[in-house]
């Protein structure tokens, strides 16, 4: 079941430019669209590098979004990680410290000589969170199976015990021959997103986590069938979205049979100002975030505040609606 893309007001849509505080994914402003429909809004934004196949599955998540809305909760509310990025060991203990998790994930093989200071920000977040945190390294795919076998193996003691290493290699043949090597569980995020099927990682034994993220899975039904089908624990994960697109992630979260992880959903904190406000705005608290029931509606306010103002990249954006929405192709 989907809605079609002719629910939704798109001369209406609105296009926003959100500084980030931390370069993150080499992304210093974050950009996207909200659109309307008739079970309210919902956010486009897949990151600018995507063509327009990829960035089809992130439109079919926000007409899921504004013209169904989602299936019913299994919880109300979710546990989530920090999210550190590659900052130095002091600013990451901050982070760490700041954030009220229990678990933080750190970003790790930011560039090639990056092991030293990858296993000083484990330490610094290790004593921010105390021995009982978990800490997850996140290296998306840099290393080969030998550096990854090695690396894991020297951030698991770093770090004094590691929850997880999430997409230690780009191929998911990569992945399995990692998880052969180390004890440390693997989590596949990447493989699962980009691949064309996302069930191979289990079938080929590559890992023992799928990280979902619902955006470019597709939606949220689409991506409890991914799991279903997956038979692994999973862990959601955000795509850098405000809070109307992180509402939809926090709908897969809550809807999942079983949530054995906390999720990488506190991301509203990497983001130097959101376009929802008051209780719409899914800032963590204790940890946690709640599972919304319908979508939060922006603030008329935040979106003037947020507003992207350059002509030529508004053009871009709208084209790139365009272009996404005639691939979508629902017979609009
Ligand atoms: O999972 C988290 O803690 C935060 C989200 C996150 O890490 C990511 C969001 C968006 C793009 C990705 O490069 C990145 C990831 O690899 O998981
Ligand atoms: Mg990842």
């Amino acid at each position: 079941m989907t809605g079609t893309s002719s629910q939704i007001d798109v001369d209406g849509a609105r296009i926003y430019a959100i500084g980030m505080r931390t370069r993150f994914r080499g992304i210093t402003v974050r950009e996207g669209m909200l659109l309307e429909g008739p079970a309210g809004w919902g956010e486009f934004c897949p990151f600018t590098d995507y063509d327009d196949t990829t960035s089809a599955a992130w439109l079919a998540t926000a007409i899921e979004q504004c013209t169904l809305g989602w299936p019913a909760p299994v919880r109300d509310r979710v546990p989530v990680n920090c999210t550190v990025p590659a900052l130095a060991p002091e600013r990451a203990r901050e982070v760490a410290a700041r954030s009220g998790c229990g678990t933080a994930k750190v970003k790790v093989a930011d560039h090639p000589e990056s092991l030293n200071e990858d296993l000083a920000r484990v330490e610094a977040v290790r004593d921010a969170l105390g021995p009982d945190g978990a800490i997850r390294v996140d290296a998306n795919g840099a290393w080969d199976v030998d550096t990854a076998a090695g690396h894991i193996r020297l951030l698991d003691s770093a770090a004094r015990g590691l929850e997880y290493a999430e997409q230690p290699c780009r191929s998911i043949e990569e992945l399995a021959a990692v998880r052969r090597r180390v004890e440390v569980r693997i989590a596949a995020d990447e493989s699962i997103r980009r691949a064309e099927d996302p069930l191979r990682v289990a079938v080929a034994g590559a890992a023992d986590i799928a990280v979902l993220k619902c955006a470019p899975l597709g939606g949220v039904r689409r991506s409890l069938e991914v799991a279903e089908a997956a038979g692994l624990p999973c862990v959601v994960s955000s795509a850098l979205e405000t809070s109307v697109g992180l509402a939809a992630q926090l709908a897969l979260a809550g809807a999942l049979p079983e949530l054995d992880f906390a999720c990488g959903l506190g991301t509203l904190s990497l983001l130097d100002g959101d376009i929802a406000a008051g209780a719409d705005s899914l800032r963590v608290v204790d940890g946690h975030l709640p599972v919304p029931r319908t979508p939060p509606t922006p603030d008329p306010g935040l979106l003037d505040t947020h507003a992207l103002t350059d002509p030529g990249r508004a053009a871009w954006w709208r084209d790139r609606l365009d272009r996404v929405l005639a691939v979508h192709g629902d017979g609009r």
